[in-house]
């Protein structure tokens, strides 16, 4: 038995709420078989593309007289909402087809940053929707918004991405996984915020990196292991070319050389990679799976993916 987090992509759940939902009614199936062996599973999700979404049809409808401004921490807590709510209704009811009496919790997560990370000066995270050059640089004319390129997939609009600190609802995850529920937290990296010196804390226009928040996630709750579903079965070296080759177990050392390799494109597998090696190398006896969401039951099995250990 292991105590994982699973962290599912949010380029990985699809573009509509519909494929979405068969998506994760297919992943709970696997999260449900691995719960049925025993072990025990914390969710967190990204939510990229959602957030992005969502951010876009509040700037029309308010460029349009038709509703106010949603800032992006707004945004993000909506995001949890919407995805939490297809895995925990999906989840939910696989458990009870298989007669597996857990409860299933979204638990809207907050997560400190600090106000001075270099990040607020340099976006970097991708979110929402793939665009040609050509109409990215319209966009970016019209509406100031910033552009690039995203791992040879088109250009997305990106945004400030600062270090996950601290996961301010922590010691409820614990106690709700201690009480025999699956939690899904830190969705979209969990909402990004600020704390003043009195403790107040307060929402920043950010997205943070989910895997970054996972594998701190994974380490507060002193998981075995954190598994990273994404849209690629393997992290591969020279990704996309014709020699592309797939990685099956590296280590830190081997990690760190590829990273300087320039192997892993940053804004999409560097930030997972770099996960991993934070989440392997703070702890005993851990493991870190990258791998596709169709590919989880293998990864589980140790049959797939691409393993980082210490
Ligand atoms: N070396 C690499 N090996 C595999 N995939 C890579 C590599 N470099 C960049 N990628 C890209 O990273 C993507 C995963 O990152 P991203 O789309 O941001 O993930 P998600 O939204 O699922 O968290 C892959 O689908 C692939 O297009
Ligand atoms: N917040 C976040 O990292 O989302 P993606 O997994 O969609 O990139």
């Amino acid at each position: 038995m292991a105590k994982i987090v699973i962290a599912l992509g949010g380029n990985a759940l699809g573009k509509s709420p519909e494929e979405q939902l068969n998506l994760v009614k297919n992943t709970a199936k696997s999260l449900a078989g691995a719960i049925s062996q025993g072990h025990k599973i914390t969710i967190s999700h990204g939510n990229g593309p959602q957030v992005g979404a969502i951010n876009l049809g509040m700037n029309y409808a308010n460029e349009h007289n038709q509703g106010p401004a949603f800032p992006f921490p707004e945004c993000g807590a909506m995001s949890q909402g919407y995805i939490g709510y297809h895995l925990q209704q999906s989840l939910q009811n696989e458990l009870n087809r298989q007669n597996i009496t857990q409860d299933v919790v979204t638990l809207i997560t907050q997560v400190e940053v600090e106000a001075d990370d270099p990040a607020f000066k340099n976006p970097t995270k991708p979110i929402g929707t793939f665009y040609s050059k050509k109409q990215a640089e319209k966009i970016e004319k019209e509406k100031n918004y910033i552009f690039k390129e995203d791992a040879g997939r088109g250009y997305r609009q990106v945004i400030a991405s600062p270090m996950p600190k601290n996961i301010i609802e922590i010691d409820s995850v614990n106690r709700l996984i201690n009480n025999n529920n699956v939690v899904i937290a830190g969705g979209g990296g969990g909402i990004p915020v600020l704390k003043s010196e009195g403790g107040n804390i307060k929402g920043v226009s950010a997205v943070i990196d989910k895997d970054r928040s996972s594998a701190l996630l994974a380490d507060n709750i002193v998981a075995d292991k954190l598994i990273i579903l994404t849209a690629v079965e393997y992290v591969y070296m020279n990704y996309g070319k014709s020699d592309q080759e797939a990685l099956q177990e590296i280590d830190s050392k081997q990690a760190k050389d590829l990273i300087q390799e320039k192997q892993f494109a940053t804004g999409s597998m560097l930030p997972k990679i770099e996960a991993c090696l934070d989440f392997v190398t703070q702890g005993k006896d851990r493991e870190a799976i990258i791998t596709s969401l169709e590919n989880l039951d293998d990864a589980l099995a140790g049959k797939t993916g691409t393993i980082i250990k210490k």
